[in-house]
């Protein structure tokens, strides 16, 4: 979310990963940010002028982002050869030369996650990267914001949607624990008691709704609706709850980082175990559904060839009634073969335009098979072969 620390926490898992000698591949992909305050190896800014981009189509602050993104995604090819060459083992004279096999790739996403998530172009970053290696989503929580109970439960709802709309294993970070602790949000998330309580504490205080950065105390007027809505909400959550990892935070001291890595590489077997089978369950679909539909349409194609040639036939049939007719008949005949084929040598022919055609058709289904569904991880490299950059 906004201002939870994103930029932060990314600056301080990457001075982490430093002083532990494990260098991580750093990519930005936030194409509105002023400056970065850590070195990246890919820049979105280096490739897109967001400013630029507002300025050409005519866009809001949201529309450039999205835009720049767009842009952006049809060089995903590129980014993923470079990534695997960068975590491939490096050959030997460059070994000796120092050069290291990469572990960890870390990737900042633009402050308005919405337009990054529900965006084709993410899509198509997100599922190109997970295609390719073990993916992690880590949603940054700001914690302090996060007191009330109605905001809290915003938040969860938030990461839900991250969660299936990205279909990736996902770690919380309760960011900023300098500031407040976030042993109450661990509690809440599994003990649906403790959330009960909180809920029946702010109401008796009318605290309810609570307000950014507060704990809650003095802020709304309770309400029967809602205190109903959050329950029921707590409940429903609770099997959203088990997929996670939550972890607190503060990217300011660096407490946790350590705890947040472990988190890493649980998420990571998960996502070996659980997600890729997964991956490739949907894409084994995606080619057997394309398939189908390729057959289904060399089907009709041939059952309309087959019926141009009975209409064809029938009307060859068609006995002549007047004189004129049968002049037309004679005509026709002549220019249908060129005045030159008998009957059984025009057949012979539609055969063979028809094996013909329809090999010419399967060619062509078979070039144009990259379909850009909205799960395809191949579509960025169909963006790329269209091109479209
Ligand atoms: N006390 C404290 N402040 C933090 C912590 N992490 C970030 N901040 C502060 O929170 C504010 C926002 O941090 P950013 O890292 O810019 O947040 P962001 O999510 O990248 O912001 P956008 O990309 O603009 O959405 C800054 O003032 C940070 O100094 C933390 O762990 N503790």
């Amino acid at each position: 979310m906004a201002g939870s620390g994103k930029t932060t926490f990314m600056q301080r898992i990457n001075a982490h990963l430093h002083s532990n000698r494990d260098i991580p591949y750093v990519i930005n992909l936030d194409p509105a940010v002023r400056s970065v305050p850590f070195d990246t190896n890919i820049d979105i800014r280096d490739s897109v002028d967001y400013k630029e981009v507002m300025k050409q189509y005519n866009l809001g602050p949201n529309g450039g982002i999205l835009t720049s993104l767009n842009l952006f995604a049809t060089k995903i090819d590129q980014v993923l050869n470079l990534l695997e060459k960068r975590t491939a083992h490096p050959p030997p004279e460059e070994a000796a030369r120092g050069k290291k096999q990469i572990g960890k790739i870390l990737v900042d996403t633009p402050g308005q996650i919405e337009v990054f998530v529900w965006s084709a172009s993410g899509d198509i970053l997100l599922g190109s990267l997970a295609s390719t290696f073990p993916t992690v989503i880590a949603y940054i929580i700001d914690t302090p914001r996060t007191a009330s109970t109605s905001t809290f439960m915003s938040n969860m709802l938030y990461a839900c949607s991250i969660l299936y709309k990205t279909k990736l294993p996902m770690i919380l970070v309760f960011n900023k624990t300098d500031v407040k602790d976030a042993a109450f949000a661990k509690e809440w998330m599994t003990d649906f008691e403790a959330f009960q309580a909180a809920l029946r504490g702010e109401e008796n205080t009318g605290a309810f709704g609570g307000y950014e950065g507060g704990d809650g105390a003095g802020a709304g007027q309770g309400s029967g609706y809602m205190s109903s809505l959050l329950n029921s909400m707590s409940l429903v959550l609770e099997e959203f709850y088990r997929h996670l990892s939550v972890v607190g935070v503060s990217s300011m001291t660096g407490d946790g980082v350590d705890e947040f890595f472990e988190a890493v590489e649980v998420k990571k077997g998960e996502f070996e175990r659980d997600y890729r089978p997964e991956l490739e369950r949907r894409k084994q679909e995606r080619e057997k559904a394309r398939e189908g539909k390729k057959e289904e349409q060399l089907g009709q194609l041939l059952r309309d060839l087959n019926m141009s040639g009975q209409d064809k036939a029938r009307r060859a049939k068609k006995e002549p009634e007047t004189v004129s007719e049968a002049e037309e008949d004679d005509e026709e005949g002549e220019e249908e073969s060129g005045g030159l084929l008998d009957p059984d040598e025009d057949e012979d022919q539609d055969d063979s335009k028809a094996s013909g055609l329809k090999k010419r058709y399967q060619q062509a289904l078979d070039d144009s098979s990259t379909d850009p569904g909205q799960d395809d991880f191949s579509f960025a490299s169909y963006v790329q072969r269209a091109r479209m950059g």
